[in-house]
């Protein structure tokens, strides 16, 4: 369906003529019901954010460098567009969709789709795009079907069983307390198996019904609704929304409230924020002239857990990108753990799990460098081999005081989201 083959990027090929035009429409109903079946992309929240469809170009990437060459490919596809544009905000023109490895290994992607659909602040406009040097046609939003059930699911253990993942747990524990390192996020893995190809518009509908605080996005088989906003670059100001810390909600409304002021007063819960935030603070603080960092968390509420979440802002300094400013902060201490190094090497040795692109930078950005990029979490891969099958994510700050049953407990909380997606 692509234009331009697929790339790694040989930089010296001369880029095609990209040419764009954004028309601003009247409300074509909600961005997700504009799915077609196959290549869907999005990242919507509360109803607004962009949606894709179809494979104009795409960068394919791995290794340490993967953040500079896609971006590298998006500034050398970018700089000689012609954009026809008659909205003006940021994720209008052309936006490509990413979606990144936790390690070096595995398979980067950033997808300039052929049409983008966006809403925000009460306007709706289409964007499409050709690669010859035309005027793409005008947007004509196609008739689509409805999303296919994926009829009865099973689920199974991926990589290790609830209890070898406890003994991981202890392992790091163990280790925490001998002085090797501070915290260490910790996953495990679940396989959900379909009866059919899995229509990534199922989960993605109820996802963004039942957790609309969240960010639900698709990009390439990745999919999920994350509560956590790794960075935001808009107009010059950059944000980003720091979790670490959580309770698991109970049926109770007013048992909720007594378990969220506890996680608000958990020594444990706060020091683990607290590595998170110290994270993306000095993580950003070189690209911004002024950063204001609240000094108390204020506890999430989602349908199946709270969180401690602290919300950041900052004056950008300079012109990194959102893609730059998302590779300078992964991994946050959210996902990986402090120190940044010595934790990574300890997922490596002990987690026993391929993360694939869990936990790693998920989102958008547009020609001016602007975007939107979260942590890929509660989320799932579809399996390229056989697509009725999907790896299902979830982990947990692990610190000096983590009891492994309970943090097995968390897991399988974090796992309800994309469960529960699949199933009902
Ligand atoms: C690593 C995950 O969550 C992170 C984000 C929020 C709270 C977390 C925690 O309390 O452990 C984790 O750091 C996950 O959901 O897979």
């Amino acid at each position: 369906m692509g234009l331009t083959p697929v790339t790694s990027a040989p930089l010296t090929v001369p880029a095609p003529e990209l040419v764009t035009r954004t028309v601003e429409i009247p409300d074509p109903g909600a961005l997700l019901s504009l799915l077609p079946d196959e290549a869907s992309l999005a990242w919507v929240r509360h109803g607004e954010g962009l949606v894709g469809w179809g494979e104009a170009a795409r960068f394919e990437g791995d290794g340490v460098n993967r953040f500079a060459e896609a971006e590298r490919w998006w500034n050398t596809l970018t700089r000689t567009a012609i954009v026809r544009d008659e909205v003006q905000l940021p994720g209008t023109g052309p936006v490509a969709f990413g979606s990144f490895t936790f390690d070096d290994a595995g398979e980067s992607v950033l997808i300039l789709p052929e049409t983008i659909v966006g809403h925000r602040d009460g306007r709706w406009w289409v964007t499409t795009v050709s690669l010859n040097g035309n005027l793409p046609p005008w947007p004509a939003l196609p008739a689509v079907s409805s999303p296919r059930r994926p009829g009865p699911v099973t689920f199974a253990d991926g990589a290790r069983t609830g209890p070898e993942w406890e003994s991981v747990v202890a392992e790091a524990v163990r280790r925490i307390i001998a002085g090797e390192l501070e915290k260490v996020v910790l996953a495990r893995d679940l396989v959900a198996e379909c009866h059919s190809i899995i229509d990534p518009r199922w989960p993605l509908h109820r996802l963004s019904d039942r957790y609309p605080r969240c960010w639900t996005f698709s990009v390439d088989g990745t999919l999920g609704a994350t509560p956590e906003l790794l960075v935001r670059r808009e107009r010059g100001l950059v944000t980003s929304r720091v979790l670490a810390g959580t309770i698991r909600r109970t049926r109770d409304d007013i048992h909720d409230l007594a378990l969220a002021a506890s996680l608000a007063r958990s020594s444990k819960d706060l020091e683990e924020h607290e590595f998170a935030v110290r994270s993306v603070a000095d993580a950003l603080a070189p690209f911004c002239s002024s950063m204001n960092v609240p000094e108390t968390p204020f506890v999430l509420h989602l349908s199946n857990v709270m969180h401690l979440a602290t919300d950041l802002a900052g004056v950008a300094s300079g012109n990194a990108s959102s893609l730059a400013l998302a590779a300078a902060l992964h991994p946050s201490a959210a996902v990986g753990g402090t120190p940044t190094d010595t934790a990574q090497a300890v997922i490596r040795e002990i987690e026993g799990l391929d993360r694939g692109r869990y936990a790693a930078p998920v989102g958008w950005i547009d020609s001016a460098g602007d975007g939107e990029w979260g942590i890929a979490l509660r989320c799932a891969q579809v399996d390229t081999a056989d697509p009725s099958r999907m790896r299902l994510f979830a982990g947990c700050g692990i610190v000096a005081g983590s009891d492994p049953a309970a943090e097995l407990a968390e897991s399988a909380a974090k796992l309800v989201p994309m469960r529960d997606a699949l199933n009902r």
